[in-house]
C-alpha cells in the first residue's frame, strides 16, 4: 500500500503537557487507510483525545508528523483539514430544526440551497431519519439515538476527509449503544469515509472497526483487527483490556516438546502451554474463559479447582474457580458442563494448548 492509500498518517506523534512532565501522547505512528473504520481504544487519561484533538487541528504537536490523504497538515486550521468530528459534547444546536441543523455546515460554504436541499434530504434518508418525518423536528423532539443520528448527518453532509468520533455514545445505554455501533459502521462502509473512532469501551470498539488501537500511557501497545487482539493480545494489559482473561505466571518450565511445552505455574498446578520466545520463569499465561473447558473429573491434565460460583447470562454458563493458592480462574459455555456439581466442590480446569499465549512478565 502506498502512502496514497492512507487516508491518515501519524508518524512518531507527541505531545507533552507541563514542560514535557505530562507525556499525553508519547511517539505514536498509525496509518489508517481509505476507507477504514480505525479505533483508538484506552483507559480513561491514556492519551486518546489529546491524540484526536492534534488531528483535528485544536492542538499542535510536540513532535512528529500527521498526513491527511498524503498532505502534511502542520499549520493548516481545523477547516483547512477538511476533517469531520463528532464528539459527545458537540450538541445539535436546539434553536435548530433536524433539517437546518443539517445544512449548518453547507450554509457556511455558501453552497446553492437547492444543493443544500437535496444533500441534506440524502443524508437523512442514510443515517435513517426519514426527511417526511424528521425534517421539521426539533431536537428536544427526538431520543438520544436519534440527535446522535443528527450530529453524524451534519458531520457527513459536508464529505469530509476523515470523520473523527471522539465517544459519541458515551451517554446512550447499553443496548442503544450497540445498535448505533453496527448502524454507524454500515454508513461509514456506505459512505466510503475513513474515520478513527475513540472510546474506552471494548465492546463499541470491536464492533465498530475495521482494526483497533489499544492505548495506554501515551502510547500504542498494539493495533490490529478485533480477533486478532483478543486472541493474540501483544502483552497483559491488551489482554485485560479487551475481555476477560485467565491469567497464570510460568514458575518453572519442564519440558518442550515441539510447540508445546509443559509448565509448573506458581500457583501450584501443571499446565500444557503453546511454546514462545517469552516463556521463562515469570512469564504470563493467558487464555480466554472462552476457551477454558470445565469437568467434574480430570480429562487427563486438568487444573484442580474450587467452584466459587455459577451464573446464566444470555445463553451462557459462567463458571468462577479458586486454585488452591488463591488465584481466580473463569470459564463459560453455553453447555451446562458442571450441572452436576455444586459450589464448594473440586472441579477440573483446562485449556487446549493451541488457545494458550504467553507474554513478557
Ligand atoms: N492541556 C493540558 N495540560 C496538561 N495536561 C493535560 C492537558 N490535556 C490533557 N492533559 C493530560 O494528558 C493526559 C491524557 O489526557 P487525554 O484527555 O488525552 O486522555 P483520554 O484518554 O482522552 O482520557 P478520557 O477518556 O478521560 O477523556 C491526562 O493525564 C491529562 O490530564
Amino acid at each position: 500500500m502506498t502512502e496514497k492509500d492512507n487516508a491518515l498518517e501519524l508518524g512518531d506523534v507527541k505531545c507533552h503537557f507541563a514542560q514535557g512532565k505530562v507525556r499525553a501522547v508519547d511517539g505514536v505512528s498509525l496509518s489508517v487507510p481509505r476507507g477504514e473504520i480505525l479505533s483508538i481504544l484506552g483507559p480513561s487519561g491514556c492519551g486518546k483525545t489529546t491524540l484526536m484533538r492534534m488531528i483535528a487541528g485544536l492542538e499542535t504537536p510536540t513532535q512528529g508528523y500527521i498526513r491527511i490523504h498524503g498532505r502534511d497538515v502542520a499549520g493548516l486550521t481545523p477547516q483547512q483539514r477538511n476533517v469531520g468530528l463528532v464528539f459527545q459534547s458537540l450538541a445539535v444546536f436546539p434553536h435548530m430544526t433536524v433539517e437546518k441543523n443539517v445544512a449548518f455546515g453547507l450554509r457556511m460554504r455558501n453552497v446553492a440551497s437547492e444543493t443544500i436541499r437535496a444533500k441534506v434530504r440524502d443524508v437523512l434518508e442514510l443515517v435513517q431519519l426519514p426527511p417526511a418525518n424528521f425534517a421539521a423536528r426539533w431536537p428536544n423532539e427526538l431520543s438520544g439515538g436519534q440527535l446522535q443520528r443528527v450530529a453524524l448527518a451534519r458531520t457527513l453532509v459536508t464529505q469530509p476527509a476523515l470523520v473523527l468520533f471522539d465517544e459519541p455514545m458515551a451517554a446512550l445505554d447499553r443496548r442503544l449503544r450497540d445498535y448505533m455501533a453496527v448502524e454507524l459502521r454500515a454508513i461509514q462502509k456506505k459512505m466510503g469515509i475513513a474515520a478513527v473512532y475513540v472510546t474506552h469501551d471494548q465492546q463499541t470498539a470491536s464492533t465498530m472497526s475495521d482494526r483497533i488501537a489499544v492505548m495506554s500511557g501515551g502510547k500504542v501497545l498494539q493495533v490490529g483487527p478485533p480477533p486478532d487482539i483478543y486472541n493474540a493480545p501483544a502483552n497483559r494489559f491488551v489482554a485485560e483490556f479487551v475481555g476477560d482473561a485467565n491469567i497464570l505466571t510460568v514458575g518453572k518450565v519442564l519440558s518442550v516438546d515441539g510447540d508445546i511445552s509443559e509448565v509448573e505455574v506458581e500457583a501450584g498446578c501443571r499446565l500444557r502451554v503453546k511454546a514462545c520466545e517469552h516463556l521463562t520463569k515469570g512469564g504470563k499465561i493467558i487464555f480466554r474463559p472462552g476457551q477454558t473447558q470445565v469437568d467434574v473429573a480430570d480429562p487427563g491434565g486438568g487444573m484442580q479447582a474450587k467452584l466459587v460460583s455459577v451464573s446464566f447470562n444470555s445463553g451462557f454458563y459462567h463458571w468462577q474457580m479458586e486454585l488452591p493458592d488463591g488465584t481466580s480462574l473463569s470459564a463459560g459455555s453455553t453447555r451446562d458442563y458442571l450441572a452436576s456439581a455444586s459450589t464448594g466442590q473440586s472441579v477440573w480446569v483446562s485449556v487446549d494448548p493451541e488457545h494458550t499465549r504467553v507474554v513478557e512478565a
